[in-house]
């Protein structure tokens, strides 16, 4: 879909600013959630120069007034080619013209050697930033923002399912997250754009006229993310045109379910604990096994247990099922995991 069409705009246009459909479709969807991005909040955009983080950036300029936030922008030079620092100038000039605030943070390739160094940095930088500007008494508490789209989520759920995975890994890529990740402190990740595609992204640049910067690590085929993107869901697409998005929704329907399904084991937990820290065994025994692993491993990971492969877990579930002695088993964390007649329960070291 291209600019100006739509259909009824939530918000008429002036002539001074263009309200295209682009705008209308992602404030429609803020004002469906409007604990996304508050009101009244600050905003600090991890922007990479690339076609996504300039749509999302070139959308949350125009609908800023009406959202009431002030918008920050930070931007990680990885030192990944000698062209870098050039697009971390260029992307800086281009912000001042605009009187957009961006913070640039240097690294070199010996820090952010690998992708997966590189966003650890990342987020490290940006959750400092973050706290920066909490400190400095910015708008509301600070929510940072990556502009992954439809189409990444879509590779990221061909990767986890190539890879193995479970029910948590398919809905990965999720709108909202603490920054960092299993850490209830600190900022909050959000991700406006998983509804809309690459290929949408690279049409808000064109229509709202912003600049894009190509980093020459997309094309690389030696990492995994660039050969599906370029390799496998091309296929796809020609197959079963529109697969992307599906699939996207697919995983978001995933996160809901896995969302649902633990705030129901949360539930049933409640019903078979004791007054100290055990849980009633005869009805976890008179569970299926499925079910029984499910709420095992749910009690483990509350009880700070690092997490157990696939084949542990259902040793343990099968030990503490029907017609099993008493036992126990000491746990990588040195935690003492024990079952009696009527109780499971753990006693942590020291
Ligand atoms: N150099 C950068 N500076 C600032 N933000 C960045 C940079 N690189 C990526 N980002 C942010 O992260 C988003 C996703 O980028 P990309 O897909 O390259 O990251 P990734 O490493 O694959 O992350 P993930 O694995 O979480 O998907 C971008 O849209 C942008 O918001």
């Amino acid at each position: 879909m291209r600019a100006g069409s739509g259909g009824h705009s939530t918000r008429p246009m002036t002539a001074s600013e263009p309200w295209l459909h682009w705008h209308d479709r992602l404030h429609r969807q803020l004002l469906q959630t409007p604990t996304l991005l508050p009101q009244g909040t600050t905003l600090l955009l991890a922007l990479s120069g690339g076609q996504d983080s300039m749509a999302l950036l070139g959308l949350l300029r125009d609908l800023q007034k009406h959202h009431h936030w002030t918008l920050q922008l930070w931007h990680g030079d990885h030192g990944w080619h000698p062209g870098s620092a050039a697009v971390a100038d260029a992307l800086a000039q281009w912000c001042d013209q605009q009187a957009l605030p961006l913070r640039v943070s240097r690294s070199t390739a010996a820090i952010t050697g690998s992708e997966a160094a590189a966003r650890a940095w990342r987020y490290s930088e940006l959750s400092q930033t973050a706290q920066q500007l909490n400190e400095a008494g910015a708008a509301g508490a600070c929510t940072v923002l990556t502009a992954h789209t439809a189409s990444d989520r879509a590779e990221t759920l061909l990767m986890q399912l190539s890879r193995g995975t479970d029910l948590a890994g398919l809905g990965s890529l999720r709108q909202s997250r603490p920054l960092q990740a299993n850490s209830s402190h600190g900022p909050r990740l959000v991700r406006p754009l998983l509804d809309f595609t690459r290929d949408e992204t690279a049409a808000i640049c064109q229509d709202l006229h912003l600049p894009v910067w190509h980093d020459p690590s997309n094309s690389d085929l030696r990492i995994e993310r660039n050969r599906i993107r370029q390799e496998v869901l091309p296929v796809l697409e020609s197959l079963h045109a529109g697969c992307s998005r599906r699939m996207a929704w697919l995983s978001e329907r995933i996160s809901q379910v896995h969302d649902s399904q633990n705030a129901l084991v949360d539930l049933s937990l409640r019903g078979l604990q004791s007054a100290g820290n055990g849980l009633q065994r005869p009805p976890l025994q008179a569970l299926a096994a499925d079910p029984r692993r499910l709420l095992l491993q749910r009690w483990l990971q509350q009880q700070g247990v690092q997490p157990l492969n696939a084949r542990q877990l259902e040793e343990l579930s099968r030990a503490i099922g029907p017609q099993q002695p008493p036992g126990e088993r000491h746990l990588a964390g040195g935690q003492r995991f024990h079952w009696c007649r009527n109780w499971v329960q753990l006693d942590h070291r020291g």
